[in-house]
């Protein structure tokens, strides 16, 4: 399962949503692509799912390109791209049987249908007429719409819009199970959630890739700003530490909290001015995009 993308380019009349992208993905494993609005997120997920076409360069999921080839290129792919609407007068299980033919499957819808309503925890108002579907309703019934056929590249824009918190950390859960037969790749505003569902992070700004790394081992760091010098820092609390003019950030060892690693920087000699939970990924994103 692999995606790849070349000099992608969109043009929206003067608009230059995205301009001359690459990259290149195989799975299993999760993406997460961060940016702020207006940075062309849905612009590449909806020229991943074929739904518009390039003004340049092209998209090829397993090696097929999916504007020449659409059919046979996007059997391998399911998609959730912006906030789902359906024909209200249906009910959700009508939904999913009409998009289960569109799809192409022939035998064994029901049970289909059975998978994805269990996977994504709709049972109770499956049989209600989507015209009267909450928000979070709605986009549990476009994930399981998305994951139809178990396709093996799973696109998602968004997936946790518009839920509540425990219909949030219901959906990260699926899509970090998902994500270990899968190639999942998604779009967020949340940093933490780029971090807890995915094994990479790209960022997008201005139509352009402007970070695009393995995400590192999550470990709690703390970020600590000092007056003067530092001669020696010892601390059986701390794993490992970077001075960065006159800030460090450090890595504490599983079992620290921050009064004693505090506690032993000022007892070598470190004129402490403040201390707070340090996030590498958010600094790299206000730096990128502001
Ligand atoms: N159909 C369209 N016609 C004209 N301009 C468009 C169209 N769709 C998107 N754009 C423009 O393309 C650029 C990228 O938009 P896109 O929707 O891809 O951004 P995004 O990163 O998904 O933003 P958001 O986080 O707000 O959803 C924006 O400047 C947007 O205004």
């Amino acid at each position: 399962m692999e995606i790849s993308i070349r000099n992608l380019t969109k043009r929206y009349g003067r608009i230059l949503a995205l301009n001359k992208i690459n990259m290149h993905a195989s799975g299993p494993g999760c993406i997460a692509i961060l940016g702020p609005n207006g940075a062309g997120k849905t612009t590449m997920l909806k020229l991943i799912s074929n739904i518009i076409k390039p003004t340049d360069g092209s998209v090829l999921i397993n090696n097929i390109n999916v504007s020449d080839y659409p059919e046979r290129a996007l059997k391998y792919l399911g998609a959730l791209i912006e906030q789902p609407e359906f024909y209200y007068y249906l009910n959700g299980y009508e939904i999913l049987k009409f998009a289960a033919k569109v799809k192409g499957l022939k035998n064994n819808i029901d049970d289909e249908i059975k998978r994805l309503v269990d996977l994504t925890d709709m049972n109770d108002y499956l049989y209600r007429k989507t015209g009267t579907y909450s928000r979070g309703m709605k986009q549990r019934l476009a994930l399981a719409v998305a994951m139809i056929g178990d396709p093996e590249i799973i696109i998602l824009d968004e997936p946790t819009f518009g839920l509540d918190p425990k219909g949030m950390a219901y959906i990260r859960d699926l899509i970090k199970n998902l994500s270990r037969e899968k190639l999942v790749i998604l779009s967020t505003h949340l940093i933490y959630e780029a971090k807890e569902v995915s094994n990479r992070t790209l960022i997008i700004d201005h139509g352009e890739i402007k970070y695009d790394s393995i995400n590192s081992d999550n470990k709690r760091k703390i970020l600590v700003t000092f007056d003067g010098s530092i001669s020696n820092i010892k601390s059986d609390f701390i794993r490992d530490f970077v001075i960065d003019k006159n800030r460090i950030i450090i890595t504490p060892r599983e079992d620290a909290d921050n009064y004693n690693i505090i506690y032993d920087l000022i007892k070598n000699g470190v004129k402490v001015n403040s201390a707070q939970d340090y996030d590498d990924l958010e600094e790299t994103y206000i730096s990128i995009t502001s």
